[in-house]
């Protein structure tokens, strides 16, 4: 295992173009050695590019990829020492699922009691040791593609295992266990994962930290309860969560305070130095509760719909034209006309020009 430092990469697919275009704009990060990375945004952000220039399928336009320290830039993806693990399975169809599994290793010269040891330990999590002796074509795709996964995995001494969009050919309900079981291969391991998702449910999940991506840029990188409760841009805060945070332009009345549809609502964040007048205020569905007896921060709206959503009740409201969403405990009874709903001023997030301040 290694850690993975990416130095001022940057990448175009077109870079002799008159006026090239980035699928990465300039950034560095650092990944650590042990963790679980997501790397995150909708389609064509530039995540499989990210996954290929550390993987080494891809040169970047600059930069440089240090592995370890070392400078791995200028090697192949056979010289990197990472396993990766595509959205389709990759296996050998004519194999049985052990020489499937064990191929990585016995590539390596590792000894046959090692390679039996690893290839029963990876089989037992992924499910698959009473298919061990069959050959791989005939499993269903969903269990070719854990193969992918295990030939991934079976191996401790990669520097990393790259994953892009593994699941995705994976029964639902089996996702929900098998990313359960990379995150005890990692605990168990120390192996570094980084997996690739348009699929914030599955980041969040899944990983320590996750790297969210909009339109070639690193947006933000956290934990997720980092990007939870403090997305540093309104783009963050939509793309994060369910249902996105809600959004509502305003303009600053005071030194902490903005207006939403006539009512003062205080925040703690300092509005002294705004400098634009495109301000949104943020507040996370979860953070608003019908007011008990709190006389600030207070809005009155119309009640639109109330969905009970198993474990809670999603309210939906208006408040003037505006609409706002509050996750309610399912035990409380919503009344079906008018509510009064408060906005904790410690959970609010004011973002001038889409940025957190
Ligand atoms: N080989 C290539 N040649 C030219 N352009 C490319 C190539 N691969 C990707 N791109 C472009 O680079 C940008 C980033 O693509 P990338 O595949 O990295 O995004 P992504 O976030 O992984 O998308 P998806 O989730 O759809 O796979 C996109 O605009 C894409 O069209």
């Amino acid at each position: 295992m290694s850690k993975i430092n990416l130095n001022k990469i940057s990448h175009s697919y077109n870079p002799n173009d008159p006026n090239p275009t980035y699928a990465l704009n300039p950034f560095s990060m650092t990944w650590e050695d042990g963790k679980r990375y997501a790397i995150l945004g909708p389609s064509g952000c530039g995540k499989t590019t990210m996954l290929n220039i550390v993987s080494g399928l891809v040169r970047p336009s600059s930069g440089k990829i240090l592995f370890d320290d070392k400078d791995v830039t200028d090697l192949k993806t056979e010289s990197r020492n990472i396993a990766q693990v595509f959205q389709f399975p990759v296996i050998y169809n004519t194999m049985t699922v052990y020489d499937n599994l064990a191929f990585p290793l016995r590539c390596r010269d590792f000894s046959k009691d090692i390679v039996e040891e690893r290839v029963n330990s990876v089989a037992e999590t992924l499910n698959l040791k009473s298919f061990l002796n069959l050959p791989a074509r005939k499993l269903t795709a969903d269990q070719k593609q854990l193969i992918s996964l295990g030939r991934g995995l079976v191996r401790e001494d990669v520097a990393a295992v790259l994953m892009d969009e593994p699941l995705t050919v994976i029964d639902p309900d089996l996702k929900f266990k098998l990313r359960r079981n990379l995150k005890e291969i990692n605990e168990q391991y120390k192996t570094t994962l980084v997996y690739v998702t348009h699929d914030q449910n599955e980041a969040m999940t899944f990983a320590d930290n996750i790297i969210v991506m909009s339109e070639g840029e690193v947006v933000q990188t956290g934990t997720p309860k980092e990007l939870f409760e403090r997305p540093n841009t309104t783009f963050v805060g939509y793309f994060i969560g369910s249902p996105a945070m809600n959004l509502f332009k305003t303009e600053a009345l005071s030194n902490d305070s903005v207006m939403i549809n006539d009512t003062l609502i205080k925040t703690t964040t300092d509005l002294t130095k705004l400098k634009d007048k495109n301000i949104k205020l943020g507040i996370r569905s979860e953070y608003i509760k019908l007011a008990e007896n709190q006389k600030d921060n207070v809005l009155a709206a119309t009640v639109d719909k109330v969905e009970d959503l198993g474990n809670y009740k999603l309210l939906t409201a208006k408040v003037g034209n505006l609409t706002i969403k509050s996750k309610i405990n399912r035990e409380i009874e919503v009344p079906s006309d008018s509510v009064k709903l408060h906005i904790p001023a410690d959970r609010c997030c004011v973002y001038e020009d889409e940025k957190l301040i």
